[in-house]
């Protein structure tokens, strides 16, 4: 194990992603169709089966009889979504009835009745028939039930099984006793125990809420709404959901409505920290959640108070933590906030820009340069973060001439790196992370002043935290990097943090790591456990 700059660790707060100051976005009228936007899309890939029916061009009028089946050899594809509305059981010819209780055999000649034999069926399925061209059986047609992701069901007691399945996962993330039980099972630590109150008081409302989905989709002009359907589908399929459900009547009003979705995408993300499978789209619904909570990021910088501030800053002075020779702490709030925080924090926390420009100060209007920083005696700035490197175009060339300027200034850098969720899984985390501290080596000499961040862009807001052994994997690729094209003495002293989803409970083990020198730390540092995460710093002294 190397030597760097050993046993002090660094972290940081970014004051501007808070949870609490995300619960100000939800009454910020604002700021709602931004996170509409970003909301929509976490719904559909969840359940392509509830597609709205409004969308659909009107259907044409009922056919007045059965036709006669197709000629052989043919293959037909039934749209659902171009059939007129299902006419009651009572409006069929007796046949067709019988039909749809009980598909014949495949053998059996079979009818065409497209209407008929669709018209139950949720939007976006399709019914396929192909007849038979060899053999004893020719002539005789087979009938398929498609699903929207092009599942076969040959019958539609299958059929029927399967959107009962549907039906009860989307139920299961309503579920408290499910979350409550998977949480005890994990044997949370205390902060999470508070967490999951809270959480299963919301999602009691949520349940509430979610019976007046109808309301919801006037309000939104036009707008797919996948809960409304959600709920049609509920009251057509699943007993007992639609028997819950439907016993509860409480008005919504519009703003409500958004923080519904919100409680919604949370419980999202609290299932898929406890690992729930999402009808195995969980990256893709990790992609979208990672992506609005960028978004959202920018927007709470935005809306924090002055208060606010103050509270994390009274909770930081009042805690006991280990001493500057064992942890180095930075608090790193918005720049409208440097100040006041700088004034209020205890003397042996220090504070950090999220930000400076590129080069010497001057016309450029809106930005804040290191000049400015150093003039206010601010040591520190985070530079090259993820989100300005995707959100504002910030190329690794711009963050190596960034790191470089500061540098010259006076200021230390955190220079932070991090590969997104495609890039790892196509093999490339170790190249993308070389390539970005490459352009910070190639424009500096001197690393005294640098502390490494490696943030995975997927672990980002998104509860998904790398494992320790991913995160130490990373690290010990930086470090050697560092070995072979820098030297050996800046790789044995350049720090190397890890961020992303880090918190009271995965700490410790990640810090235990050889190559991991201390974390930068998001939603966890708003709360009482970034306490726990500042005293993990022990770990490696202690072992
Ligand atoms: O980006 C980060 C800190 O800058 C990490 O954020 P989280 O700890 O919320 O994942």
């Amino acid at each position: 194990m190397v030597n760097h700059n050993n046993d002090i660790n660094s972290s940081s707060f970014d004051i501007g992603y808070s949870t609490p100051m995300y619960l100000d976005v939800v009454s910020d009228p604002d700021l709602v169709d931004i996170r509409v936007a970003l909301l929509d899309p976490i719904f559909e890939p969840l359940d392509p089966i509830f597609q709205s029916q409004e969308e659909f061009p009107p259907p044409p009028p009922p056919p007045a009889e059965i036709s006669p089946p197709p000629p052989p050899p043919t293959t037909t594809t039934t749209q659902q979504e171009f059939l007129p509305p299902p006419p009651s059981q009572e409006d069929l010819p007796p046949e067709v009835q019988q039909q749809q209780d009980e598909l014949p055999p495949p053998q059996q000649p079979q009818q065409d009745l497209p209407a008929a034999e669709a018209a139950w069926l949720p939007p976006g399925w399709s019914i396929q028939k192909r007849t038979r061209v060899n053999g004893a059986s020719a002539g005789n047609t087979d009938k398929y039930y498609l699903s929207p992701e092009g599942r076969k069901f040959r019958s539609r007691n299958a059929v029927e099984a399967y959107l009962s399945e549907q039906d009860t996962r989307v139920c299961k993330m309503l579920e408290d006793e499910r979350i409550q039980k998977e949480v005890t099972n994990e044997k949370i630590n205390d902060h999470d125990e508070t967490e999951l109150r809270s959480l299963l008081q919301t999602i009691d409302e949520m349940k509430s809420q979610f019976v007046s989905s109808p309301s919801i989709m006037k309000k939104r002009r036009g707008r797919k709404s996948s809960l409304l359907l959600r709920k049609h589908h509920m009251k057509t399929r699943s007993s007992s959901v639609r028997d819950t459900m439907l016993h509860q009547k409480i008005e919504v009003k519009d703003k409500e409505v958004w923080n519904l979705e919100d409680e919604i995408v949370k419980v999202i993300e609290r299932g898929m920290a406890l690992g729930f499978d999402f009808n195995g789209r969980k990256k893709e619904i990790s992609e979208i959640i990672a992506r609005r909570d960028r978004m959202r990021r920018t927007t709470t910088g935005f809306n924090g108070t002055a208060e606010e501030v103050k509270k994390i800053v009274t909770m930081l002075n009042e805690a006991e933590v280990p001493s500057e020779d064992v942890v180095e702490v930075v608090v790193s709030p918005p720049f409208v906030f440097l100040t006041l925080v700088k004034n209020l924090l205890r003397s042996d926390f220090h504070v950090a820009a999220q930000n400076c420009w590129v080069r010497k100060g001057g016309a450029f209007t809106g930005e804040v340069s290191a000049e400015m920083l150093v003039n206010l005696s601010i040591p520190w700035v985070i530079l090259g973060h993820s989100e300005r490197r995707a959100l504002l175009n910030e190329s690794n060339e711009f963050v190596g001439d960034k790191v470089a300027y500061a540098l010259s200034q006076g200021l230390k850098v955190i220079a932070c790196v991090g590969e997104t969720l495609e890039q790892r899984e196509s093999g490339s985390t170790v190249a993308v992370v070389a390539a970005q501290t490459k352009a910070i080596a190639e424009k500096i000499s001197n690393w005294d002043n640098v502390v490494l961040a490696y943030e995975p862009v997927w672990a980002i807001g998104t509860g998904k935290v790398a494992s320790p052994a991913q995160a130490q994997e990373v690290h010990f690729e930086l470090r050697k990097w560092l070995k072979d094209n820098v030297g050996a003495e800046v790789a044995a002293s350049t720090r190397i943090m890890y961020g992303g989803s880090v918190n009271g409970g995965n700490c410790k083990e990640l810090a235990s790591q050889p190559d991991v020198d201390g974390f930068l730390v998001g939603g966890a540092s708003l709360k009482p456990e970034f306490i726990d995460i500042i005293k993990s710093a022990t770990v490696k002294k202690n072992a």
